[in-house]
């Protein structure tokens, strides 16, 4: 809806009103086309204002209505007679203009804004591009480069940078509505022949080709394989080399590809599904809505290896008082160097000074925790020295404090009943680097209180956070799918794959490292002590078992064989890959692990065979969607969007893709069903390959689209 109100004796005044954020529905679109001919019909009004309710102007088109049987008058005619109107249209701009809000204001004839106001052209993040005009007006108000910048990567700007691109023409530091009838007051008799923005030449820069060129390659390297992108370049390409018109249609012909893609149902999805994610609940019923967090004022971070600093550092920024605490005195020291230099870039970044470096305090001495509100504990992966510090966090703690693990895979329930108070325990699994991350995987266990878990999901939010609440199991929701995913990657170079064919096909599906190059980058040995911990390394007469089975499941020991060989990846410079010297970035292809594979296939009677890229993805992603298809089961996701956000955020899945479990229902469940089935037949042996019963029900009800799936797992819960 819009309203209309003439205010100032001869200002028509538009308020655009569809909380919480006046999306452009169809009803809103009605509106703003009924109020504009009534304000331009009226011969007492000599000047326009558009702003938005409660203080933002408008979040673009409805998403909701996308995939809908879209009515109502369509956006690009109702910009096109603003544009054309013969008295002043001034756009004020509150809180957010984004998407078609901000090609609306375009649309206008002069743009104010508030100071705190953010305004950007995001629709490549959801696959599209701003088809409202937006990729033919912008070029030619701000220039092509800028416009390039805002279109492909999609980023919110503040009012400060908008006015000095040349977005807006004034901002405002008060009401910024009072500000725009003004001004629109002023501007009531001025000629509108240089506002039109449409009407303008764009300025053609002089290195063209190269600028495109350069564009083209920019987004075609980040963007791996999504469209959105490449069509923002070529829509500002046609603003640049033809009338606008004909820009004009090119961008409808580019939208109309989009629109209807895989991928923009894939990044609208994600759009959503992290919305939704902060809506969590619990198996025990408690929820979101009805858990209230409890303030937390100071932290302590105990532990201050790498995990531990980027956590201070997290918290530190959040502006509240850290205590960081690390028993080794020289570790301590490095620790401090550390942390002070992450600040400091950080802030640099900001363009800030590092305020947060006088909130943390440093000590060696467990004690000096005794009056913080929650402790997130980041010490050594081992289950002994983590169960000691729960007894001390316990009995040095004020009574209240929430004691919180940051362990990637081991019991929290374990750790909770080592302490007074259990219900005060939850997990906070933070993903490396700490402070850069998006990604908080927070567990509860069945002793969590609703309290505890709402605490530690608005300390992820304040530290810009996306926080998944979980269940707490070995690996939880993103390690534990993990698991299978490497074990089908290291059965499949004993087969008759390399790492440089794997990593190649996962990384053309969208990856940003594949599964050897990861698992270089974080270090073999990490996995090796888990194995080991949990009695899987060793094998031979000694230990009775036989070198590639496991309990009669199949195992490959290849990773624990290169670990032995002093082979942790690049920190060492040799891995699954060789690097020019220890902790080097560049994995280039090694010689010597060929040879070693191909003498470990002789030595166990392997005949290595042709793999191609689609097994590789069918093993891999199959078997790591089937886990997660367990999890769900298992009640540890309370949906598939808690996984799908927990491996965009976490583990680098493809955003364009819609993370794994969306990805399953795109490829069709029942042909997931049909290639774990023959994968599972051609390897009895690997467990992770049988196909989930959740997965087969699923298939049974008419594989139904993802945001159904929680009714068929709710009725299999109730069955239970
Ligand atoms: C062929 C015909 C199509 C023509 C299209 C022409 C081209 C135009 C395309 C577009 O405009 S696409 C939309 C572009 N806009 C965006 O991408 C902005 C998306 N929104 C945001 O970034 C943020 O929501 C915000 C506006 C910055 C506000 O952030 P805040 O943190 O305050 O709130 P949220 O939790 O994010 O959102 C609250 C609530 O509102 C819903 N919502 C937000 N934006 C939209 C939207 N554009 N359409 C529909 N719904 C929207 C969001 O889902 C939340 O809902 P609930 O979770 O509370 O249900």
């Amino acid at each position: 809806m819009a309203q209309y109100t003439r205010v100032s004796g001869s200002v028509g005044l538009i308020t655009l009103q569809n909380p919480p954020v006046n999306a452009l529905s169809a009803a809103v679109r009605q509106g703003i086309v009924d109020t504009v001919k009534r304000a331009l019909g009226d011969p007492k009004v000599k000047s326009v204002v558009i702003c938005g309710q409660n203080g933002i102007f408008c979040g673009g088109a409805d998403i909701k209505e996308f995939g809908t049987n879209m009515s109502g008058p369509p956006l690009v005619p109702m910009i096109h007679a603003i544009e054309a109107a013969n008295k002043p249209v001034v756009a004020a701009i509150e809180g957010s203009a984004l998407g078609g809000g901000l090609e609306l204001a375009l649309g206008c004839h002069y743009r104010i804004a508030h100071s705190k106001a953010r305004l950007g052209l995001p629709e490549v993040s959801l696959g599209l591009l701003p088809a409202a005009g937006g990729t033919q007006r912008l070029p030619r108000l701000i220039g092509v480069p800028a416009a390039l910048d805002l279109i492909t990567t999609g980023r919110h700007v503040t009012a400060a940078e908008a006015l000095q691109l040349g977005v807006v023409d004034r901002v405002a530091e008060h009401s910024t509505v009072d500000a725009a009838v003004k001004f629109a007051l002023s501007v009531a008799a001025k000629s509108l022949d240089a506002r039109r923005i449409s009407t303008y030449p764009c300025p053609r820069p002089s290195d063209f080709d190269a600028l495109f060129e350069g564009a083209m390659q920019k987004v075609r390297q980040s963007a791996r394989g999504a469209i959105a992108p490449v069509a923002c370049v070529q829509a500002v390409r046609a603003a640049a080399t033809r009338p606008y018109l004909q820009g004009m249609e090119r961008e409808k012909e580019l939208m109309a590809t989009l629109f209807t893609s895989g991928q923009a149902r894939a990044l609208q999805y994600c759009f959503f599904a992290q919305r939704a994610v902060s809506k969590w609940n619990m198996p025990n019923g408690a929820r979101w809505d009805t858990s209230k967090p409890r303030p937390v004022h100071k932290a302590a971070v105990i532990g201050l290896g790498t995990m531990g600093r980027g956590i201070a550092v997290a918290l530190a920024q959040t502006g509240m008082s850290v205590v960081a605490v690390e028993t080794q005195e020289k570790q301590l020291m490095e620790a401090k160097q550390a942390v002070s230099g992450m600040l400091e870039r950080g802030a640099k970044r900001r363009g800030l000074t590092p305020a947060a470096l006088h909130k943390i305090s440093y000590s060696h001495d467990i004690q000096a925790v005794a009056d913080v509100d929650l402790v997130i504990e980041a010490v050594f992966e081992d289950m002994a020295l983590k169960k000691k510090v729960f007894q001390q966090l316990s009995a040095v703690c004020k009574p209240g404090t929430f004691l919180c693990t940051n362990t990637s895979a081991l019991d929290v329930d374990h750790l909770a009943s080592q302490t007074r108070n259990p219900e005060l325990v939850v997990g906070m699994h933070f993903f490396a680097p700490a402070h850069v991350m998006k990604l908080l995987e927070v567990v509860y266990g069945p002793q969590s209180s609703p309290q505890a878990v709402a605490t530690a999901m608005q300390l992820g939010k304040k530290m810009g956070k996306v926080s998944v609440a979980v269940g707490n199991c070995r690996g939880f929701v993103g390690n534990r799918m993990l698991k299978p995913y490497i074990e089908q990657a290291f059965f499949l170079l004993e087969e008759g794959a390399t790492p440089e064919l794997v990593d190649r096909a996962l990384e053309e599906f969208g990856f940003p490292m594949g599964v050897f190059r990861m698992s270089d980058l974080s270090g073999l040995d990490v996995g090796w002590r888990v194995r080991k911990g949990d009695g899987l390394v060793e094998s031979g007469s000694a230990s009775g078992q036989p070198t590639r089975l496991r309990e009669g499941r199949r195992y490959s020991p290849l990773g624990d064989l290169l670990c032995e060989q002093g082979r942790f990846g690049q920190k060492t410079g040799r891995g699954w890959y060789q690097y020019d010297k220890p902790g080097s970035r560049v994995a280039r292809s090694d010689p010597w692990f060929h040879s070693f594979l191909e003498e470990y296939r002789a030595r166990h009677g392997l005949v290595a065979r042709r793999i191609d890229h689609q097994e590789v993805l069918e093993r891999c992603l199959y078997v790591l969607i089937n886990e997660g298809f367990r999890i769900l089961e298992d009640g540890i996701a309370a949906g598939p969007e808690d996984i799908d956000i927990i491996y965009v955020f976490g583990y680098g899945w493809p955003r364009h893709r819609g993370g794994p479990m969306f990805y399953a229902g795109m490829v069709g469940l029942a042909t997931v069903l049909e290639r774990l089935e023959h994968y599972r037949q051609a390897h009895p042996d690997v467990p992770y390959l049988q196909p989930c019963s959740l997965l087969r029900r699923l298939v049974a009800s008419g594989s139904p689209p993802v945001h159904r799936w929680r009714e068929v797992i709710k009725k299999l819960h109730s069955q239970l």
